[in-house]
């Protein structure tokens, strides 16, 4: 059989809903194709329910940090409870609701394996052996994502590991779990399984959070040993053996051998893109889609008339679902424009761009504690070239974070580009900080200059207030210097680092 239509969308996850949606909402007639469920990877093993399983024994550790609440949580973790809430969020793997949405706003669904078979031609494959042709009038778009990687450590692949569908998707905490890597998947799911009292160890090659800055990794390590967890740096796992009585052997480098129930793999991404017909149009199976600003397809086939795009995981550029939709909403709204004649805002920052993924890309890592990053680390700011200044910030300086919580451990950081004057990166480290994120990705997409920043008050007294010590710390110019904050002097590890500087001055 063979359908017309105006574009194809393959993968159904949150990244290809949004691009379908964009597109339909264009006035175009779109189709979606989806081999498993509608939602994708984020709905019902990612982001969904790795938060959920998250959310209970933060929630507990806050109020365990509150004299008052404290004394009334003094009962254990109700696992159960706990698991079944995740069931609820991922609405027991039902996929029911999301494909009752497409209906409902009008976006065609068609259930099997999607392939390319040459310029805007894409197969479908059911399961009962069926297949269906479409034929694409404007535009076919890949947002296929990713699988885990299971690097070739000796006999891993055959231990029966966990990726991160196992450990999301868990029915019975294990006794032991150990961890390999040292990324968000990783720490999220240390985090997860140390709060249901499973003895968690993490090994990792390097630090933790590479991406991030590095005292992130340093307080998520001494965070998970908090939990009970032993984090091991620095470790090579080279052999894996699941034995006859179901433990998992795993050897270190050193000769070292530790013991486990499970063994979670979490050592990143490869691209969706085997089995999709990316041969038939003079593209590489089984490797990551180079687009450009435009979320087009770096390819011989889209130079006459553009016609294919790739977005979400599938494209390498940033593997978080937020970032991902960014890229569907400006490519659905540029298949719109394209197909219906209107202008094409392609410039920096245009609505048929995803600039931000440059420069602004904000994650939050909700381990213990968590950390929200958002632009530059200072380091590779400065590899860029940059000449920045660097404003770090103990949240032991904010009134708002102390009554938050007794003790509160945390730390801020503001990387600015001296050039420029504005803000280029921003970190936040400490219990219930992610919303911190948002104001600092704001103030580097917006480019707002640092002096303009004294003028954003943040309230009194809130967490955000760290802003205003971050601000104290970098100065003011035509202020006397040496102005104390005004309802608390800045903590002594408050500093800035200029590039000519060595460490945080106090
Ligand atoms: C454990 C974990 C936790 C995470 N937590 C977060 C988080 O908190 N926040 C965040 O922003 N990101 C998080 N991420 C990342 C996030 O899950 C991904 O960035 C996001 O799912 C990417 O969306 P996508 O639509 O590109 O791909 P996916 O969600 O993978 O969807 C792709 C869809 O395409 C379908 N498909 C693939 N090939 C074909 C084909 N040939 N034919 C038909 N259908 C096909 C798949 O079945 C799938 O439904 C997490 C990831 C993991 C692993
Ligand atoms: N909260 C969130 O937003 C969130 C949560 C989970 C995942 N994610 C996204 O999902 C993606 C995948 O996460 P991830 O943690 O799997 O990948 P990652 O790339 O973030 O981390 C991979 C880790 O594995 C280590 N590693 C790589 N190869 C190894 C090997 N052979 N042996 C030992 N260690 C090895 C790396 O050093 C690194 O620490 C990330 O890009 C992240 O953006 C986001």
């Amino acid at each position: 059989m063979q359908r017309e239509t105006d574009v194809v969308v393959i993968g159904a996850g949150p990244v290809g809903e949004n691009v379908a949606d964009r597109a339909r909402a264009a006035g175009l007639d779109v189709v979606i194709v989806e081999h498993e469920l509608v939602g994708g990877e984020c709905s019902y093993w990612a982001c969904v329910p790795s938060k959920t399983l998250l959310r209970s024994a933060a929630a507990l550790r806050a109020a365990r940090r509150v004299p008052g609440a404290a004394e009334a949580a003094t009962g254990e973790l109700d696992v159960d409870a706990v698991l079944r809430r995740r069931d609820f969020w991922v609405s027991d793997w039902s996929d029911r609701g999301a494909v009752d949405w497409l209906d409902s706003v009008g976006i065609a669904l068609e259930r099997g394996h999607g392939r390319l078979d040459g310029p805007r031609r894409v197969v479908v494959e059911r399961s009962d052996g069926e297949t269906t042709t479409l034929v694409a009038r404007h535009a076919v778009v890949l947002s296929t994502g990713s699988d885990p990687v299971i690097p070739p450590i000796d006999g891993l692949a055959l231990s029966r590991p966990w990726a991160s569908r196992e450990a999301t998707s868990v029915t019975a905490p294990p006794r032991r779990l150990a961890v390999i890597g040292g990324g968000a998947v990783a720490l999220e799911m240390a985090t997860v399984f140390a709060g249901f009292g499973t003895e968690v160890t993490v090994l990792a090659r390097h630090g933790l959070l590479g991406g991030m800055e590095p005292f992130a990794g340093e307080a998520v390590a001494d965070g998970l040993r908090g939990l009970g967890a032993s984090v091991r740096l620095g470790v090579d796992v080279v052999r894996v053996e699941r034995r006859p009585d179901d433990e998992v052997r795993l050897e270190l480098a050193d000769g070292e051998v530790l013991v486990a129930d499970e063994v979670l793999v979490a050592t990143g991404r490869r691209p969706r893109t085997d089995g999709l017909g990316l041969e038939t149009v003079g593209l590489e199976p089984g490797e990551w889609l180079d687009v450009d600003d435009s979320l087009l397809v770096r390819a011989s086939t889209n130079e006459e008339a553009p016609w294919l795009y790739a977005v979400g995981d599938v494209n390498r550029r940033a593997l978080l679902t937020h970032q991902g939709k960014y890229q569907a909403r400006a490519a659905g709204d540029l298949i719109g424009a394209r197909a219906t004649g209107r202008p094409l805002e392609l410039a920096p920052w245009g609505a048929h761009t995803a600039t931000a993924d440059h420069s602004a890309v904000p994650e939050i890592v909700f381990a213990e504690p968590e950390c929200g990053a958002v632009g530059r680390t200072a380091e590779s700011a400065r590899r860029s070239g940059r000449t920045v200044r660097v404003a770090d910030v103990d949240f032991g300086s904010v009134s708002g974070a102390g009554i938050h919580a007794d003790g509160f451990a945390g730390r801020a950081r503001l990387v600015v580009d001296a050039e420029l004057g504005t803000v280029i990166g921003a970190t936040f480290v400490g219990p219930d900080v992610s919303e911190l994120v948002h104001a600092a990705t704001i103030a580097i997409v917006g480019e707002v200059p640092v002096d303009r920043l004294w003028h954003a008050v943040p309230a009194f007294p809130t967490m955000s207030e760290v802003w205003l010590r971050l601000l104290e710390a970098l100065g003011r110019p035509g202020a006397a210097e040496g102005a104390a904050a005004g309802d608390q002097a800045a903590s002594p590890s408050t500093g800035t680092t200029d590039d000519d500087d060595e460490e945080p001055a106090a």
